[in-house]
């Protein structure tokens, strides 16, 4: 799937901390048939194998809904589930080592907390930005907090689109408006939530007054 800037508008992230009486799989449904626009299948401790069975079967959904899969980290699970795209942090491979791997046509996004690693992510081949901790994250306790002017000079920085991340929510997604953002990325306002469904409408809802068109 080539990319395009409106699939980062609400950019749904998994996280197995949030399942219990829902597994995964049934989270992951209700997330896409209520509107999420990108899926980032993040498992940061789980067997190859069993991610790669996970990402093969997680696949035939956002197949089916035709939304973008993205694999967290792993480029060759991505590759060996023909996933849609890879996202890497600053502390995985380079942007230019995955653009290399995956070629050109997957769509690769990238961390980045300063704009000096924004424009590096954009020359190495990125299409996308993740920037974050917008807001303290219940996920990710220990994610380094970026003001807005940070984030606002990250987005006018570079020619690619930026979603931001952490501890977003429908209450507080507004506060966002004028960074120049073009989508947000969640967990917990999502997967950690009991209506699924309730909280993706709403959060799209709020998140298309926030976004640059
Ligand atoms: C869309 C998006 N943005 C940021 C991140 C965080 O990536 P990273 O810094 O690699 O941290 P982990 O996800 O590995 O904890 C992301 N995953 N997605
Ligand atoms: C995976 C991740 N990366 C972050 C960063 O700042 O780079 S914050 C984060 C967790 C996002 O989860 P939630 O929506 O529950 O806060």
């Amino acid at each position: 799937m080539k990319f395009h800037k409106d699939m980062l508008l609400l950019y749904a992230i998994t996280d197995q901390a949030y399942t219990g009486e829902k597994n995964l799989l049934q989270q992951i449904e209700e997330a896409l048939a209520s509107g999420v626009t990108c899926l980032q299948l993040r498992e940061k401790n789980m067997d190859k194998q069993d991610f790669l069975n996970e990402a093969m079967a997680v696949r035939k959904r956002t197949r089916q809904y035709g939304v973008p899969l993205i694999i967290n980290d792993d480029v060759e699970i991505a590759i060996a589930c023909n996933a849609d795209g890879v996202h890497v942090g600053q502390e995985d491979l380079t942007a230019g080592e995955v653009r290399r791997r995956i070629g050109p046509d997957r769509i690769l996004g990238v961390t980045v907390k300063t704009a000096e690693q924004a424009v590096k992510a954009w020359k190495d081949g990125a299409d996308y930005l993740g920037c974050g901790a917008v807001f303290p994250s219940p996920t990710k306790k220990n994610a380094i907090a970026i003001t807005m002017d940070q984030l606002s000079a990250i987005c006018r920085s570079v020619p690619i689109p930026v979603t931001a991340i952490g501890g977003i929510t429908y209450e507080n997604v507004s506060l966002l408006q004028g960074t120049g953002i073009g989508g947000v990325s969640v967990i917990s306002g999502i997967f950690g939530q009991s209506d699924i469904p309730a909280a993706v409408r709403a959060l799209k809802e709020e998140v298309r007054k926030v976004v640059v068109s």
